[in-house]
């Protein structure tokens, strides 16, 4: 059984992911590929930089993410623009280590973690569990103003930036709550695990 992972920001996919790893599942990581469009000589990030100009780039040719970051978590169109040159790409990418993975590995559940998913979720027809790894709002605030040492109003623009987290939790197929523990978390991963065996 594959599945589609997602939450919100700092909700705790990576978190739940790496489990499921240690567990055996095989992993596609959305964020991984979307570092890799980013790095110099990527035909998308001269993409990005012929939108957002040379001002986006560090004085090495790599991606200046404090920068990029400042401009789209605070602007919703250029946040649409960077998704329209970015995502395709991304999108291609991870439907293309889905395939590898299927073909190389059959049977052996595959957890595609994207962060995204459902805001496009008409792009995903073949990813048909979806797992949001939930926490209430003050939750996720705290802990994305704690990992990342940014403020609150940092932190809040990134959250506005993405679906509300409960309604990301309405259109789940499986909720995983991670807001209390993390031994509570692989409770809930261990019996996950086992649905996703049993189905493979
Ligand atoms: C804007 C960038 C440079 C900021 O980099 P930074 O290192 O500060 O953040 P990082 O990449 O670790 O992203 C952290 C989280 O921010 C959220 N996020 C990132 N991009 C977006 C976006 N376009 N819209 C909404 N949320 C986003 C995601 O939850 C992601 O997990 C970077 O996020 C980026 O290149 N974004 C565009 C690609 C993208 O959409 N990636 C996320 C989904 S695959
Ligand atoms: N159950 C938990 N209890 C306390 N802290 C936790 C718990 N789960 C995760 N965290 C912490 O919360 C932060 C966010 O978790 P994580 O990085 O897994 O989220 P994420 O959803 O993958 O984030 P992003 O959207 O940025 O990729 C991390 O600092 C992590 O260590």
């Amino acid at each position: 059984m594959n599945i589609g992972l997602t939450g919100g920001i700092a909700t705790g996919k990576s978190t739940v992911s790496s489990m499921l790893v240690e567990k055996g599942a095989l992993l596609v990581d959305a964020d991984v590929i979307a570092r890799e469009v980013m790095l110099p000589g990527h035909p998308v990030l001269l993409a990005v930089t012929a939108h957002f100009g040379q001002e986006i780039l560090l004085a090495d040719g790599s991606l200046n993410r404090k920068r990029l970051g400042e401009i789209i978590f605070h602007n919703p169109s250029e946040r649409q623009a960077l998704n329209d040159i970015t995502h395709p790409a991304i999108r291609q990418e991870i439907r293309r280590q889905v395939q590898a993975y299927e073909r190389e590995h059959p049977g052996q559940p595959v957890v595609v973690d994207i962060p995204l998913l459902l805001e496009a979720r008409e792009e995903y027809p073949y990813l048909n569990t979806i797992v949001v790894v939930y926490v209430p709002q003050e939750v996720q605030l705290q802990r994305l103003m704690e990992r990342d040492g940014i403020s609150k109003e940092q932190a809040e623009a990134r959250l506005s930036s993405q679906l509300d987290i409960e309604q990301k939790k309405q259109l789940a197929d499986i909720v995983i709550d991670n807001s209390g523990t993390l031994a509570d978390t692989e409770q809930q991963v261990d019996k996950l695990w086992q649905r996703m065996v049993r189905e493979a």
